[in-house]
Parts: structure tokens; C-alpha cells; sequence
């Protein structure tokens, strides 16, 4: 069979983009198709980079709050969105000249169109203007993301009940704010609208958020949360949640709770974005939970066909999709690769911050059983004095003997950053002592490693004398 392309991906989002740049390097002839008149995906245009550009004028807000000596600060009533996300062109605008300029000199052709199957290597492309034309591929990557879950009793209507697409086109910032949700998006964007002064109600049906975190962390959220003026409502199940009909939304809870506020911020979870495909033209289907099905190499259950990003499911996060895109695209062309590392870091950019490698307490405990865990809080480090930082602690976990690091969790500002040592750590099979026979900077919030890992050898030589 003659091929038009040797891989054609599907999506332009961290996963398609890195898989499409692989197969160029790799001296293939590549295609990206993306329905989206801009590169970049949700990744870009909707989620990681527009909540990140909103959390740091968030966070100049609340600094600027917190030394009133310095200045009285007072965001005015009906603050406008944009001036909040006034950054948001011009971070888009160099990522977009970025990723053309990258995707160009690659010579990889870039098609603007939705791409359905029509069998195994056929895509059919629909474009706006132009006529439906028709693609061979010898090998295709889906790389086609995700949206936004709508629950059957939330009324999203983009104008009072909002979701994670459309949340920052909110024009004026409310007073008050539901957010449902208690996980990663709830938490950022609950985290960093209270930040800005909205009062904030974050409900989950869960105890507590971010639950698949050490308890410790999500306590010192909490607190910090509560600590800015938010109420978290863990054990509550949401039934409904509607437009008032006069200028509010009433949320309700099956224990009889109703919320009133200003807007609603749905955050249910995330759903594969097969829409339009037609993947059954291609001999797919779904997993039960609506995902598609790939092996420890991305390859689907047909052969030339690979699936990278969120669209094969958890941990859907743009830091393993780009990775998975690079692999699958290796893995299509005969370069094996094996799975990916184990070690892969969570970061959530709440206010604090919030990130994890390795086990967290309670799964070493369930592992390993008498775990040594070493703790700093960042009120006893010289740099988080400094900085005022309230909630931080940095946590080591280590096998029994001690010696081997198990796991690292961090909550406090600078967290997503702050982790990657540990990483480091942790991928070397270095034993906990590094972090106290290596000169760290000073004053750094890096210094924590080190008061933790004294703390975990303290408790190591007790038990050594014991
Ligand atoms: C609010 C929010 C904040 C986030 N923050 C972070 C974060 O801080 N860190 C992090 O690591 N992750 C974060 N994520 C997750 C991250 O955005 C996703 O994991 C990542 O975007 C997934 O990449 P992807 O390439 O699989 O898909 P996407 O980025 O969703 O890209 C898929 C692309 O495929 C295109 N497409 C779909 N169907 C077709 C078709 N039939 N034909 C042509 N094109 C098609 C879409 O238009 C889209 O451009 C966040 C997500 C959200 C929603
Ligand atoms: N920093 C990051 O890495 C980052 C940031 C944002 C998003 N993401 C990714 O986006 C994905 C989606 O995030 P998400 O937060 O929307 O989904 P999620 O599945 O993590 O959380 C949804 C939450 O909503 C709760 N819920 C649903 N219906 C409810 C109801 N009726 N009543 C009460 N609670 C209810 C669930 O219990 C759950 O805790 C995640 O997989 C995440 O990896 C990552």
C-alpha cells in the first residue's frame, strides 16, 4: 500500500506535538492534524498555561495584601477577568510562535481539520472552507485529549455554572464562588479565586482533597485554604446545582445543604475525547471507562495505531503526555523504548503549592511496614522566615532501615520545583544521607531536604541503639 504520510498524528496538545517532533527527528514523514485554529491543546488554551498565568496574579494579590504597611491594597469591585489574565496574550502568542516555528522546521505538515477513520490507515479530514479530503498513514497517533465531565444534574451554562473550559471567560470576578470538586482542578482554581478575595465553597463527596496525596499535605491545604477566608465541605454530595433565575446559582447537597453564590465552578473529572473519530471504522473501541485501550508501548489493539496523552486515562497530566507522545511514536517506528519510570512527579499549583514522588507515608506503612519519616517545616528554614512562608513542610519517607528513600512529599510555595531533587534522589537509589553530606545553597528552601533527612538518621541511630 503507498502511504501519504509515514505518521499522522491526531491532536496538536503536549502528546501530539512531541510525537509529531520524534517522528521528524527520526527522518519520518510526518503529518499533525488539529481542528483547533491554534496549536497547543487544552494544555495551552485551556488549562495549564491560562490557570497558571491567573494563579500568579493571584499571588501578587494576596502578597500585596498580606504587608498592608506597605500598601493598602483593595482589588476594585467588578474587577474585570481580563485584567487578571492580562498576561494570557502574550504567553500564548510566544507559545504558539514557539510551537509553529518548531513544527515548521521539523517540515511537518500541519493540516487545520477534524480527523475521523475511515479504516486502520485512512483519516478522513473535514475542514471549514475547504472539501473533505482523505489521508493514508502507515502508522497514526491519537493524541486527541480531553474535556470537561457534565454531570446529568449540573446545569452548565458557561454564564453562571461554569467548567474548567470556560471558567476564564467569566467577565467580572465574582463575590462568591461554588466550586464542586475536590480534586486537582477544583483545588487550583478554589485555592487561587479565594486567593483573589471571592469567597470560596469547594465541595466533595471525599473527606478530604487531593486524596490521593499524604494526608499531611492536604491538612496544611486545607488550612491555608480556610486560613484565606475559603470553607472546604468534605462528605458532601452534590445533587443539583441551578441558575437561580435572578442573579445566583443554588447548590444542593443530598444532606440538605444549599449553597447560594454568585457563580458555580464544576470540576467532575475529565472524559477521552473520541467525539468524531469513528475509532470503530478502525477496528477500536473503549475501555469501560470510556478510554482507549493501549499496551506497556502505547500500541492500541491494532497494530499501526498508538494512543498517547489524556485520552488513554490517569495520570493525565501534560508532563506525561509529552513523554508518552515522544514513546509512542518511538514505539511505532521500531525504536522500543519499555515503560516509562515509575518516579513521576505530581505538582499542583494551588496556593500553596502542592507535589509528590515515590510513596506517600501511608502506601510505604502499607508496603514496608515501620517506615522512618523525616519532617521540615518551613517556618524552622531560614528562607521560608524569610519569605513568611506559613504552611510549607517538606516530608521524607524512608524504608525501615533508614537509609533508602521512599518517597517525598512537599506542600509551601515552590514546591513543583522543590521536588525534583528529591526525584533525583530517589531515581539514583541515593540513600537519605546525600541530603545532609551535600552544601545546599543558603538561604533555600532546599534546606529542608537536609533538616528532614537529619531528623529521619536522629530516628535511625534511636532504633539502631533500641
Ligand atoms: C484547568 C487545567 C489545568 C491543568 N494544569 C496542569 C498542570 O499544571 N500541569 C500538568 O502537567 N497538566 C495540567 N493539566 C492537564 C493537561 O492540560 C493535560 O494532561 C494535557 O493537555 C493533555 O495533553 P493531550 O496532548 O493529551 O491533549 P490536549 O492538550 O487536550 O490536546 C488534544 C488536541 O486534540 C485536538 N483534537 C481532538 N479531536 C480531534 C480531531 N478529531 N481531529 C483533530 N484534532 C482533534 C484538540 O483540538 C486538542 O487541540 C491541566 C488541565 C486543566 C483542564
Ligand atoms: N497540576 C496538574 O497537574 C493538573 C491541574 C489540573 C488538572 N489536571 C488533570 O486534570 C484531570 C481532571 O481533574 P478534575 O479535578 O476535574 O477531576 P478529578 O477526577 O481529579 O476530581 C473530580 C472530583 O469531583 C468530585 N465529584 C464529582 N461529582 C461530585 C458530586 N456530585 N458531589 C461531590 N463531589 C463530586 C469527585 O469526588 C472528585 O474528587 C486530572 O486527571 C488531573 O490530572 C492536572
Amino acid at each position: 500500500m503507498s502511504y501519504d504520510f509515514d505518521l499522522v498524528v491526531i491532536g496538536s496538545g503536549p502528546a501530539g506535538q512531541k510525537a509529531a517532533v520524534q517522528g521528524a527527528k527520526a527522518g519520518k514523514k510526518v503529518a499533525i492534524v488539529e481542528r483547533d485554529k491554534v496549536l497547543g491543546g487544552a494544555c495551552v488554551h485551556r488549562g495549564t498555561i491560562p490557570s497558571k498565568t491567573l494563579r500568579e496574579n493571584a499571588l501578587r494579590v494576596k502578597n500585596m495584601r498580606a504587608n498592608a504597611a506597605l500598601a493598602n491594597f483593595q482589588l476594585a469591585e467588578d474587577t474585570e477577568m481580563v485584567t487578571l489574565i492580562n498576561r494570557l496574550d502574550q504567553v500564548l502568542l510566544a507559545h504558539d510562535q514557539y510551537m509553529r516555528k518548531q513544527i515548521d522546521r521539523n517540515n511537518i505538515t500541519r493540516i487545520h481539520g477534524r480527523a475521523k477513520f475511515i479504516d486502520s490507515h485512512t483519516l478522513e479530514i473535514a475542514r471549514v472552507r475547504d472539501a473533505d479530503y482523505c489521508i493514508k498513514a502507515q502508522n497514526i497517533i491519537i493524541a486527541t485529549g480531553s474535556f470537561p465531565r457534565k454531570p446529568d444534574n449540573i446545569a452548565v451554562d458557561h454564564e453562571y455554572i461554569f467548567d474548567s473550559d470556560s471558567v476564564l471567560s467569566m467577565l467580572y470576578l465574582p463575590r462568591s464562588l461554588t466550586v464542586l470538586g475536590g480534586g486537582v482542578i477544583a483545588s487550583e482554581y478554589a485555592s487561587i479565586f479565594q486567593a483573589l478575595g471571592v469567597k470560596v465553597t469547594m465541595i466533595d463527596k471525599y473527606p478530604r482533597p487531593l486524596g490521593f496525596l499524604d494526608q499531611d499535605l492536604t491538612d496544611k491545604f486545607v488550612h491555608a485554604f480556610e486560613s484565606m477566608g475559603g470553607t472546604w465541605l468534605g462528605e458532601h454530595n452534590v445533587v443539583s446545582a441551578e441558575f437561580d433565575g435572578l442573579a445566583g446559582v443554588i447548590t444542593r447537597c443530598d444532606n440538605g445543604l444549599e449553597i447560594k453564590s454568585e457563580k458555580l465552578l464544576c470540576a467532575a473529572g475529565r472524559i477521552a475525547n473520541v467525539k468524531d473519530l469513528a475509532i470503530e471504522n478502525a477496528g477500536l473501541s473503549l475501555s469501560d471507562r470510556g478510554l482507549i485501550p493501549v499496551d506497556n508501548n502505547l500500541r492500541t489493539s491494532v497494530a499501526n495505531i498508538f494512543a498517547a496523552g489524556d485520552v488513554i486515562g490517569p495520570p493525565s497530566l501534560a508532563s506525561t503526555s509529552m513523554e508518552q507522545g515522544r514513546r509512542a511514536t518511538c514505539n511505532a517506528i521500531g525504536i522500543i523504548m519499555g515503560r516509562i519510570a515509575s518516579t513521576i512527579p505530581s505538582g499542583i499549583y494551588a496556593i500553596p503549592e502542592l507535589s509528590a514522588v515515590g510513596l506517600t507515608e501511608q502506601q510505604a506503612r502499607d508496603k514496608h511496614g515501620e517506615v522512618i519519616v523525616g519532617k521540615a517545616n518551613f517556618e524552622e528554614i531560614a528562607r521560608g522566615q524569610i519569605s513568611d512562608i506559613q504552611d510549607g513542610m517538606l516530608k521524607l519517607i524512608c524504608a525501615p532501615d533508614g537509609k533508602e528513600l521512599l518517597g517525598v512529599s512537599i506542600v509551601g510555595e515552590g514546591a513543583t520545583e522543590l521536588i525534583h531533587i528529591g526525584q533525583m534522589a530517589l531515581l539514583s537509589q541515593s540513600p537519605v544521607d546525600i541530603f545532609v553530606e551535600s552544601i545546599f545553597n543558603f538561604p533555600t528552601l532546599a534546606e529542608a531536604y537536609r533538616v528532614a533527612a537529619l531528623s529521619v538518621i536522629g530516628q535511625r541511630e534511636q532504633r539502631g541503639k533500641g
